[in-house]
């Protein structure tokens, strides 16, 4: 399948999830703060709740888990050894590639996600307060971040923290070595023709949006360094002929669910977006910046924001707001609980949060259907029978961790749009 994301609502033909694992409880509150987390999770809830995320996506496109796609690469020695020494290099774990590999393909997926626990076989090791050699991927299940669709490559995350870096080495083997998959990777960590190495660039897919071909969106503060948005620009320069736009948009450096562009604004249709008011419209500080390249040459300006910049590109989004219209203290609250985080499955069809009753009720009065996920899951209700819905999923335990249906989502297959 030749992967092709040139859009983030044309409708899903290919996504990758996780559903979540003991990895997500191998936390203690001391040191849910190194793994990313605000909070301790409960698994058995957290898995029901992923589960209608999943069945959802399974009525609407053909979806892979990182765990099989893990598995399958792993049958293939070379795809197996260079993996395993990749990550034994990087997190500093000698002697154990060999001892992994011995595992079969699907109890090494197992452990390369839910982590090696530490022996206690020497002085250091039993004296360690680490539980383990290599730590579980808390976060994989925020699949969106370590790879991501830009036209018919796949950019590979070059994660801001070490506790997530596994995720993006896991990806991109699956990208490189997956029979099933037609694509060319780019990573930051292995700039190719020239483009410099640069040790500052990180980039996460929660902060990159394709919104057409030629226009990208991509945040920058907390997970994606300018650094990062250069190595976008340097192969946009390299690659691609005729004229690209880039949005940059700031973001604040705290509370923590400003992380992601994508928790303060999602696209959902040709005509309307999801917008955090007070980061995308109203703090003036964080700049949006536009930068045009024009076969090779770049251009570099400023704009009022994200809305009005796609404005002037073509693309007129009118906003919805996040948390409703009425107080900013339901804004913020729902902002939160990732009140702005929507992945749409086609033009106006989007995924969501049922937690977030002001948000639903503002789509709501603005012609979306709700539709509960069960409803849909069942053949109560059908999507197709509506212009504009929203598949509402339950999430109080999944959005403790951080995101919610984009995060939790990688596309890498999405028909083309009808602008
Ligand atoms: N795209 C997203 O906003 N992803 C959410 C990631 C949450 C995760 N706990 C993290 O901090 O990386």
């Amino acid at each position: 399948m030749q992967t092709n994301i040139n859009s983030e609502i044309g409708k899903l033909e290919g996504v990758i999830i996780h559903p979540p694992g003991s990895e997500v409880e191998n936390m203690t509150p001391e040191n849910a703060e190194r793994a990313l987390y605000s909070d301790i999770l409960n698994l058995s809830i957290a898995s029901q709740e992923y589960a209608q995320l999943a069945q959802v996506l399974e009525k609407i496109s053909k979806v892979f888990t990182i765990k099989e796609l893990l598995a399958d690469i792993l049958d293939n020695n070379a795809a197996k050894d260079e993996l395993l020494q990749r990550i034994c290099n990087h997190e500093c774990v000698t002697g154990m590639d060999e001892k992994l590999a011995r595992n079969s393909s699907e109890t090494l997926a197992n452990l390369l996600i839910e982590g090696v626990l530490l022996e206690r076989n020497n002085l250091t090791n039993y004296l360690s307060n680490e539980k383990f050699l290599m730590r579980p991927l808390h976060n994989l299940f925020f699949t969106r971040d370590s790879a991501m669709g830009m036209n018919g490559n796949m950019l590979i995350g070059r994660m801001a923290n070490p506790v997530r870096e596994r995720e993006a080495m896991i990806s991109e083997a699956i990208f490189n070595y997956h029979p099933l998959f037609e694509t060319t990777t780019l990573n930051p960590l292995k700039p190719q023709n020239g483009i410099p190495f640069d040790n500052k660039a990180t980039l996460e897919g929660g902060d990159f949006q394709v919104i057409r071909d030629d226009i990208y969106v991509i945040g920058t503060g907390m997970r994606t360094t300018t650094q990062g948005i250069d190595f976008v620009i340097e192969n946009i320069k390299q690659h691609k002929n005729g004229i690209h736009h880039l949005i940059v948009q700031e973001l604040p450096s705290q509370p923590e669910s400003f992380i992601h562009l994508d928790m303060v604004f999602t696209n959902l249709n040709t005509d309307e977006c999801m917008v955090y008011e007070p980061v995308v419209y109203g703090l003036s500080r964080y700049k949006t910046i536009y930068i045009r390249i024009d076969n090779g040459k770049v251009k570099i300006s400023e704009k009022p924001n994200i809305p009005e910049a796609l404005k002037q590109l073509g693309i007129d989004l009118k906003p919805i707001t996040c948390g409703g219209k009425k107080d900013p203290w339901t804004q913020e609250r729902e902002q939160w609980h990732s009140g702005a985080n929507f992945l749409a499955f086609a033009p106006g069809k989007i995924i969501g949060y049922e937690r977030n009753v002001n948000t639903l009720e503002e789509l709501n009065n603005n012609g979306y259907e709700i539709i509960k996920a069960v409803d849909f899951i069942d053949g109560k209700v059908n999507v197709d029978d509506y212009n504009k819905c929203v598949v509402s999923i339950a999430g109080s335990e999944l959005a403790r961790g951080g995101g919610g249906a984009r995060c939790m989502t990688m596309p890498f297959k999405r028909a083309a749009v009808n602008w």
